[in-house]
C-alpha cells in the first residue's frame, strides 16, 4: 500500500525549511499520498525522473499546479508550452527553443559581459562594500538584461517580479501567498498581457523573433502572444532566485570562492551545483493519464494529480553522493533543477548566461563575499528564494 502523510508542503514552516519534510517523504516510499491535497507525492531521483519523462503518462495539459484544469478554470489561459502536451506543445517549443537556446545566445555572450562588469563597477564603486545582493545583485542584473533582450518598452519593468511571483503562487494551493498577490493580479495580467503584442516589442529581439516565427508559419498568429507570456513569466524570478541560490553558496564556501577566482571557467558547473543544492523551482505537478504503475503493486490512478518534489530528488542520497554538500567538483549532470525531458527549461541557457556572466565579473573584482548580516526567505508556493542576502564584498 502507499503510506500516507498529511503534511502540508505549502505552509509556512515548510517554506521556511523544506528539508525535514523531504527527508521524511523520501525515507516513507517511492510515492506517498498527501491526504491533506489528495496528491501523489514523489520526493526521490528515480521516481521524479520517470515521471518526468513519460509525458504520456502524466500530463501537463491538466495543468502543472494543483488546480487541476479539467475541473477548474485557470486563472489565466494555459501556456502553449508548460501546461500542453504533444502535439500542441511541439510547434511552440521549437519555435522558442531556436529562438533562446545556446546556439542563438551567441551574440548576447559580450553583451552581457560587459553589462555584468558595469553592475560590478557600480557596486564596488566605494571601495569594499556592504550591500544586500537580493536587490543589488541577483534582481540587478537579470533586469538589466533580460527584458530588453526580450524587447521590452523601458516602462513597467517593476511589473514583472510580482506577476511571475504570482505566477509562482498560483501553482500552489489557493493560500495566504495565493491570497497576497490576489489584489494586483488584473493589472499585473493587464500590464504583462500587453507587453505581448507585436507593436511592442523592439526589432530583432526575442519577441519580435517569436512574432517572426508567425510570419513564417511555424506558429499561429493567435499563439505568438502567449509565447512570449511564456518568457515575461518564468523568465524573470527564476534566474533572480537562481542567482541568489549560487552566491549564498559562495558567500556561505569562502574556499570554493577563492577556487572560482582561480579559475573563472567553474561558473557554468557552479551555477548547475547552486540549482541542484537549493533547487529554486521546488515543486510542481503533473496529472495521470491513466492508472500509472509507480513500483510492484503501487500506482497512482487516472485523473489524480502527482506533486514532484525536484528539491528532494537533487538531494537524494540514493543518486548523489554527499548530497547536502555545494560541491565545485561534483559533477551534477542531471540534476532536476530544470525539469528533464520533452519539458526540460527551454530557457536554461539562458539562466546559465546570466550567471556566468555575473559570476565571472564578480570572481574578478571581489577576492571574499561574504555573510555581513541576518538573512531572510522569501516564501512562495513554488521558488525557493531569498528575501535578504546582506554581504559584505572585499575588492580584490
Ligand atoms: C534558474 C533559472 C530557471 C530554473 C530553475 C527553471 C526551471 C524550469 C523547470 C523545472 C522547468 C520544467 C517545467 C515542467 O517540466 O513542467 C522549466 C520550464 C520552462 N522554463 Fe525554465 N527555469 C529557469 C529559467 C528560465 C528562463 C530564463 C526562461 C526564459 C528565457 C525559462 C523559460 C521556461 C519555459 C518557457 C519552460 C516551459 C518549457 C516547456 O514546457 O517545454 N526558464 N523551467
Ligand atoms: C518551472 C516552470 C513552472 C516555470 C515556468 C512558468 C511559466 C511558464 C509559461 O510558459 O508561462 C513556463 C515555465
Amino acid at each position: 500500500g502507499v503510506p500516507t502523510d498529511d503534511a502540508d508542503p505549502f505552509a509556512p514552516d515548510v517554506l521556511e525549511d523544506p528539508l525535514p519534510l523531504h527527508a521524511r517523504l523520501r525515507d516513507a516510499g517511492p510515492v506517498v499520498y498527501l491526504s491533506r491535497y489528495d496528491v501523489y507525492a514523489f520526493a526521490r531521483y528515480e521516481q521524479v525522473n520517470a515521471a518526468l519523462t513519460n509525458w504520456q503518462g502524466f500530463e501537463s495539459g491538466a495543468g502543472v499546479g494543483l488546480s487541476n484544469f479539467r475541473h477548474e478554470k485557470p486563472w489565466r489561459p494555459p501556456s502553449l508550452l508548460l501546461e500542453a502536451d504533444p502535439p500542441r506543445h511541439d510547434a511552440p517549443r521549437r519555435v522558442l527553443s531556436g529562438i533562446v537556446g545556446a546556439r542563438a545566445l551567441r551574440t548576447l555572450r559580450e553583451r552581457w559581459a560587459a553589462a555584468a562588469e558595469d553592475l560590478v563597477d557600480q557596486v564596488l564603486a566605494g571601495g569594499s562594500t556592504e550591500l544586500d545582493a537580493v536587490p543589488a545583485l541577483a534582481q540587478a542584473f537579470p533586469l538589466r538584461v533580460f527584458p530588453d533582450a526580450v524587447g521590452l518598452p523601458p516602462e513597467g519593468r517593476e511589473n514583472l517580479l510580482p506577476y511571475g511571483d504570482h505566477a509562482f503562487n498560483a501553482f500552489g494551493p489557493s493560500n495566504d501567498l495565493v491570497a497576497k498577490g490576489a489584489p494586483r493580479v488584473a493589472e499585473l495580467s493587464a500590464w504583462v498581457n500587453a507587453r505581448c503584442a507585436r507593436e511592442e516589442l523592439a526589432p530583432d529581439r526575442f519577441g519580435a523573433r517569436i512574432w517572426g516565427a508567425a510570419d513564417r508559419g511555424e506558429i499561429t498568429y493567435e499563439q505568438a502572444p502567449l509565447v512570449v507570456r511564456s518568457l515575461l513569466t518564468a523568465g524573470v524570478d527564476t534566474t533572480v532566485h537562481g542567482l541568489g541560490a549560487v552566491l549564498y553558496a559562495f558567500a556561505t564556501h569562502p574556499e570554493h570562492w577563492a577556487r572560482l577566482r582561480s579559475d573563472p571557467r567553474l561558473a557554468r558547473v557552479a551555477f548547475d551545483e547552486a540549482v541542484r543544492w537549493e533547487s529554486p523551482v521546488q515543486t510542481f505537478f503533473r496529472t495521470a493519464t491513466t492508472d500509472v504503475a509507480i513500483t510492484d503493486g503501487v500506482e497512482v490512478p487516472a485523473g489524480r494529480k502527482i506533486l514532484m518534489f525536484l528539491a528532494a530528488a537533487n538531494r537524494d542520497p540514493r543518486r548523489w553522493t554527499d548530497p547536502d554538500a555545494f560541491d565545485l567538483s561534483r559533477d551534477p549532470s542531471g540534476h532536476v533543477g530544470f525539469g528533464m525531458g520533452i519539458h526540460q527549461c527551454v530557457g536554461q541557457h539562458v539562466a546559465r548566461l546570466e550567471a556566468e556572466a555575473l559570476l565571472t565579473a564578480l570572481a574578478r573584482r571581489v577576492a571574499t563575499i561574504e555573510l555581513a548580516g541576518p538573512t531572510r526567505r522569501h516564501h512562495n508556493n513554488t521558488l525557493r528564494a531569498w528575501e535578504s542576502l546582506p554581504m559584505r564584498l572585499r575588492e580584490a
